[in-house]
């Protein structure tokens, strides 16, 4: 009979490892994305709210502004990696998660390995199980997983080597977010939290906040209702801005109606230049961005507004430091 070779899994194919971590403001080379697929047509009019749309999307066109979008990324040079390519066991699962194409919020990548989401039950449970075996198959290991316990946490957000940004959201538990934080912090030697009000408005850290440059951010400062730094032996309550200001990082305020529209959630090519929807920004934000050079690569959004999520929530960065070519 000859002897039996096993055909390679689909993930088999990048076993061998890619360069990975998001810490460090260099070039984004590597990003994971999702296609979104069949998935999309559990949404109907009468469950939209549940699976957490903003309004039934746009199939085809859906799909379409998501393909562009990615070969905007791939025209400036980011590698992007397909999930479905790297899952093997939960194929069927993806097919039920209308959601999976924000994979953003499942993981952050960081040197060490990926901080996975534990994501909020019903519309987005179990999305980072399918991750967890795309990362795996990518070569990625996990650093950080909720096991067990009922609750939530959808994302955080790392700022350096050092320092990690977590918001309170309508997505985050607060016992989940203690768990976090001392277990992170034997990795990161910081870990600033905030917490917003709990509307979907500010669903994500990116909602509120995100960097352009290592000494310039954007945020929303009203949404900031108490802030403290933890660190391995402390906790103290503190002033964001000012504290930010003396790690010499600068913020940009947005406006209520520009935040509303995810001007806070980007996804940073390099220091200085972002991918955004053209839709974010008013006049004046545009020309104080301007005026500090920043670049922005602007993109139309109209399907995929549907989803309620930005161009950042479709991209899981895999990797961004600061490499010599
Ligand atoms: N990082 C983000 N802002 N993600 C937006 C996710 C949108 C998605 N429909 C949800 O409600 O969960």
């Amino acid at each position: 009979m000859g002897c039996r070779i096993n055909g390679l899994g689909k993930g088999e194919k990048a076993r061998s490892g890619i360069d990975y971590g998001c810490e460090e403001f260099g070039r984004l080379k590597s990003v994971l994305m999702h296609t979104p697929g069949e998935e999309l047509s559990l949404l109907n009019e009468s469950n939209y709210k549940h699976w957490l749309y903003d309004k039934v999307p746009e199939i085809s066109g859906y799909i379409k502004e998501h393909r562009d979008y990615q070969e905007l990324l791939e025209s400036n040079g980011v590698r992007v990696y397909e999930l479905e390519e790297y899952v093997d066991e939960n194929t069927g699962l993806m097919k039920k998660m209308p959601n999976l194409t924000f994979l953003h919020d499942t993981a952050v990548i960081s040197e060490k390995g990926a901080i996975l989401s534990r994501m909020r039950p019903p519309a987005r449970e179990k999305e980072e199980v399918v991750v967890k075996e795309a990362l795996n198959n990518l070569g990625i290991p996990i650093l950080s997983e909720f096991n067990g316990g009922k609750g939530f946490f959808e994302g955080c957000l790392l700022l350096s080597k050092e320092t990690v940004f977590v918001a309170d959201t309508e997505r985050h538990t607060y016992p989940f977010i203690r768990e976090f934080v001392s277990n992170i912090l034997k990795e990161f030697s910081e870990v600033i939290y905030v917490r917003v009000p709990k509307a979907r408005r500010y669903m994500h850290p990116d909602t509120v906040f995100n960097r352009i440059r290592e000494n310039l951010a954007l945020a929303y400062l009203p949404a900031f209702e108490e802030s403290c730094l933890f660190t391995e032996d402390s906790r103290e309550k503190i002033d964001f801005k000012a504290f930010m200001r003396e790690k010499g990082m600068e913020i940009i305020s947005v406006s209520d109606s520009e935040q509303s529209r995810l001007a806070c959630s980007f996804v940073p090519l390099e220091s200085g230049t972002i991918f955004h929807y053209d839709t974010s920004f008013d006049q004046k934000t545009r020309k104080d961005l301007e005026n500090e050079g920043i670049e922005i690569i602007s993109f139309h959004p109209d399907a995929l507004l549907a989803g309620g999520g930005s161009l950042r929530c479709h991209t899981l960065r895999l990797c961004r430091k600061k490499i010599k070519n």
